[in-house]
Formats: structure tokens, C-alpha cells, sequence
């Protein structure tokens, strides 16, 4: 999926987080969204997805060669961010079953394979709200990795995760970013190391949060 950006801007009240941004995130790239904590990386993260709305500018969607509606982008997109929350009152494998009839796992693999490559056998039946941080980064980062969506927006993809996870992590990244759109917001490196394209939010007018 390719987003075109133009002239973007979003306020908060008096307070503008970015504005002026043009930039076209190809179909296919993989960008860093960078800046310090507090410059606006998860707003414009949401804004870039449609979540939120501009203040601003427009955002134009292509998909396959045709223009999506700005509505029509959430089944195309998967997200992780330490603000999207599991639902906590399911087991895992209810928590599977409910979340792939909306966001289809991609091809080829099954449920029982995803909670393999979580390493989550032992858990298939806990309740969500009982696994540690740490297990539910990584059923975040399954999830949305292992969606069948050409757009993959991961927020602090490594929050909670020790060295393994972090590991893990990257090795999921890499097998599943092929022909999809992936934009990264992140302060640690090893995190977007596998990003071609790096876009700073504080050279649209952000600042870091006093
Ligand atoms: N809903 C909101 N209403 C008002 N201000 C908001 C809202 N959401 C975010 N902000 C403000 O926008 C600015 C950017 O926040 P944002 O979370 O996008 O930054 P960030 O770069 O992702 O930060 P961090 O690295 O700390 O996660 C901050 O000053 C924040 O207080």
C-alpha cells in the first residue's frame, strides 16, 4: 500500500505536533518514524492511518492500483502499539479465534502454528489478563506481524521484551515484511535497524514534550 502525504498538519488544540509534511511511503518500504519522547511519532502514526484525523493537509491510499478510501484502510492495516489493548477477559486461543474473523492471519499459517512461534503452548488456555507483560508484547507483535494486511504500523515495537524478545522479534519482523508497507516508530535502533527509510517528526515542526 503506498500513502501519499501532503501538506500534513495535526493540532491539539494551540498546539501544533507537526505540519508541512510531504512525504510518499512507497509500497513495499519500510520507514522509521523517529524523534524524542513526546515529538508526536504515535500521532502521526495514527494520523498516517487513519485513525486520527488531520488537522491538515490530505492523505492519499493505493492499493493494488487503486485509490482506497480513507475508511476502507482499517482491514488493510495491522497495528502494535503499548496504547492498543488484548482483550484480557479471553484464553489465548479465544483471544486467536475472536481476532482472526476480523484480521485473517496470513496465508499458510494457523493458529496453532502462531502460538508455536510464540513459544505460548503452555499458556493456550490462561487467561489473557495472567500473562506477563513480556508474553503480551509478543502476542501484539504476532498478531499484527502475522496479520494478512499489506500495511504494518508497529509503535515501540519492543517495550516489555527482554534480549530474547527482542530477537524475536526481529527474526518475525524480517520474515513477514515482504510486500508490505511498514512504518516503525521507535527510539531504539536495533528496533528499525531493518527500516531503508528513516522520516524525523521534528522536521515537520515537532517538538520534544517540555
Ligand atoms: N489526545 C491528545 N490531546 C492533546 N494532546 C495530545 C493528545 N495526544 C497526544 N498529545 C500530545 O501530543 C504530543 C505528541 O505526543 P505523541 O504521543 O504523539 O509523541 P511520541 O513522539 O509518540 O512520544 P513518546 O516517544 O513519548 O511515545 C505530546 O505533547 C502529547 O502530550
Amino acid at each position: 500500500m503506498q500513502i501519499e502525504a501532503t501538506g500534513l498538519g495535526k493540532r491539539y488544540a494551540r498546539e501544533w505536533i507537526f505540519r508541512g509534511l510531504t512525504h510518499t511511503f512507497q509500497s513495499g518500504s519500510a520507514t522509521a518514524i523517529l524523534g524524542p519522547n513526546g515529538a508526536g511519532k504515535s500521532t502521526l502514526l495514527n494520523t498516517l492511518s487513519g485513525q486520527q484525523l488531520p488537522t491538515d493537509g490530505t492523505l492519499v491510499y493505493q492499493h493494488k492500483s487503486q485509490t482506497v478510501p480513507v475508511e476502507e484502510v482499517p482491514p488493510l492495516l495491522a497495528y502494535a502499539a503499548p496504547y492498543l489493548e488484548l482483550i484480557e477477559e479471553l484464553t489465548l486461543t479465544e483471544l486467536l479465534h475472536f481476532h482472526t474473523r476480523f484480521k485473517p492471519l496470513r496465508p499458510g499459517i494457523t493458529q496453532q502454528q502462531l502460538i508455536e512461534l510464540m513459544y505460548l503452548e503452555k499458556s493456550r488456555h490462561k487467561l489473557v489478563r495472567d500473562f506477563s507483560s513480556g508474553m503480551k508484547q509478543r502476542l501484539k507483535l504476532a498478531l499484527a506481524l502475522y496479520a494478512d494486511t499489506p500495511l504494518l504500523l508497529l509503535d515501540e515495537p519492543t517495550t516489555n521484551l527482554d534480549r530474547a524478545g527482542v530477537a524475536w522479534y526481529l527474526e518475525h519482523v524480517r520474515a513477514t515484511l515482504e510486500g508490505r508497507t511498514v512504518l516503525v516508530s521507535s527510539n531504539v535502533p536495533e528496533e528499525y535497524n531493518f527500516c531503508t527509510e528513516q522520516l524525523n517528526v521534528t522536521d515537520f515542526g515537532a517538538r520534544a514534550a517540555r
